[in-house]
């Protein structure tokens, strides 16, 4: 009975305080300097306009404060897709740079460009970043960040010597449902958080092959002869093994759990399943006579890490991309409280759900702790792309380069989320060894504060 009171007073307060009480309005620099800004105009340029880039061009073409003054892309096809959402949009045209894979940096000369949206193959991120950071421009770019360990590293060095900041535009983190967690998480309603899930669990097979003209789901082709992802994503997963693109996943949870700001990844361990999905596919597709059915794909099938972090949290990432099943990217967050699960969207507070041992729907949680961002925004958001986020995640790189304020995500996040591809691969290759995750911040994880969905721009 004493329970039972207790559990329904719990549940009452917990359902009952507005978010609006639930996340004061923090007054951030970037508010002050946003009044003092005198020029609200947003001069952008682009990097790399296929798929990926071309979605955030039309998602700058919504806002009437941001001008394209220049975009760069070797596919005279991407460039002129490009100049037609432009056009359309009743927009000036932008200059256009295309002369081969190092066009970027005569583009990066010109002084009237703010900031870059960089939405190239990935082994193209870093040295586009740090051109971009070089010349003094805010760097946005897709993720993953880095390929490698050194280039963690040179990302954050450039930051540190140009003083331009650079964000991963990892959109994940605008999810609707992981920021209402994250509120409720800050609230404390999960206890003390001790362990999260994550992953990409994409079915990617008719992404990394295709006939070399659309993404139509048909072809066995790669490489030279494969169209947008297939042309370049493809090859990573012949040449490595391990979790080739953890932020969707890992960048949520790095918020839930205060990374880099309080907290800390130290060291992971993987594992890789054999490596079935792609080559079964290619002979699905194209026959076992096929040229690619004689390719070695390294990337196993699935590949599971364990991070453990400083404060004692453990991180358990999926990557699952080439084997037949539904989109999930599998969050689980658990506290000593309660747990919610992303699949099905269940969730259990002991003292507030209803039923000890028993799941309940997330949904009125959801509304009661929805984030200020989506209140705000979510009609402006309706168009974007991935139910929204895609909105979310451009709108804090132009309010950040437009208030010439840190980005709420930033270059030691872009460095470590991004590190956990090499890393894993390194313990992948010695036999699921647990490997060091270095401290990107050099020690200011110990007194940074967190700064994520904590602002009214961001
Ligand atoms: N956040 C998300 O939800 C999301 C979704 C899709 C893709 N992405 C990321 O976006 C990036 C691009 O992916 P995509 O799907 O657009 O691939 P894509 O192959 O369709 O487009 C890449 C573009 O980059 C161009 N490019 C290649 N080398 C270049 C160079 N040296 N200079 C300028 N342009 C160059 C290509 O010509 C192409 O037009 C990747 O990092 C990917 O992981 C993120």
């Amino acid at each position: 009975m004493q329970t039972t009171t207790r559990r329904q007073f719990i549940r009452s307060a917990a359902l009952t305080g507005t978010a609006a009480s639930v996340f004061p309005t923090i007054l951030t620099e970037a508010n002050q300097s946003l009044a003092k800004s005198a020029d609200p105009k947003v001069r952008l340029a682009f990097i790399g306009v296929g798929a990926r880039g071309r979605s955030h061009v039309q998602q700058a073409l919504y806002r009437d404060d941001v001008e394209i003054t220049a975009i760069c892309d070797p596919s005279a096809e991407a460039v002129s897709r490009t100049n037609t959402l432009i056009e359309k949009a009743g927009r000036k045209a932008p200059v256009s740079y295309g002369n081969g894979d190092e066009a970027f940096r005569e583009m990066l000369k010109r002084d009237d460009i703010d900031g870059v949206v960089i939405a190239t193959p990935w082994e193209w991120h870093v040295p586009m970043a740090v051109a971009t950071m070089q010349a003094g421009k805010y760097a946005g770019v897709e993720v993953s960040a880095t390929v490698t360990l050194k280039e963690s590293w040179d990302l954050v060095d450039a930051f540190e010597k140009t003083g331009s900041p650079c964000m991963i535009l990892e959109n994940v983190c605008y999810r609707r449902d992981v920021l209402a967690v994250l509120n409720m998480i800050r609230k404390g309603m999960f206890g003390e958080m001790t362990y999260a899930h994550c992953g990409y669990q994409h079915d990617l097979r008719g992404i990394k092959f295709n006939d070399g003209k659309s993404i139509a789901g048909v072809g066995a082709e790669f490489g030279a002869k494969g169209y947008s992802e297939a042309h370049w994503r493809t090859q990573h997963s012949v040449d490595r093994n391990g979790d080739l693109y953890p932020t969707h996943g890992l960048g949520p949870v790095a918020h839930w759990f205060d990374i880099n700001r309080g907290n800390r990844f130290t060291h992971l361990t993987s594992t890789a399943t054999k490596s079935r999905g792609l080559h079964k596919y290619v002979v699905d597709k194209g026959g076992p006579n096929h040229p690619n059915a004689q390719v070695n794909f390294k990337l196993g099938d699935v590949v599971t890490t364990v991070i453990q972090c400083a404060n004692g949290e453990n991180i358990v990432i999926i990557h699952d991309t080439n084997s037949p099943r539904p989109y999930s990217l599998g969050f689980r967050a658990q506290g000593t409280n309660g747990i919610w699960m992303d699949d099905n969207d269940m969730i259990y507070l002991e003292g507030v759900s209803p039923s000890p041992h028993s799941w309940e729907p997330f949904a009125q949680y959801q509304e009661r702790y929805d984030h200020p961002l989506w209140q705000r925004h979510a009609q402006t958001a309706e168009n974007a792309g991935h139910g929204g986020i895609d909105f979310f995640v451009l709108r804090a790189f132009i309010e950040s380069v437009k208030t010439k304020t840190p980005p709420p995500i930033d270059v030691y996040d872009a460095a470590v989320w991004s590190a956990i591809s090499p890393l894993s691969e390194e313990s992948i290759a010695k036999g699921s060894k647990p490997v060091e995750i270095p401290d990107f911040t050099r020690g200011k994880w110990k007194t940074n504060k967190p700064i994520f969905g904590l602002t009214d721009n961001f």
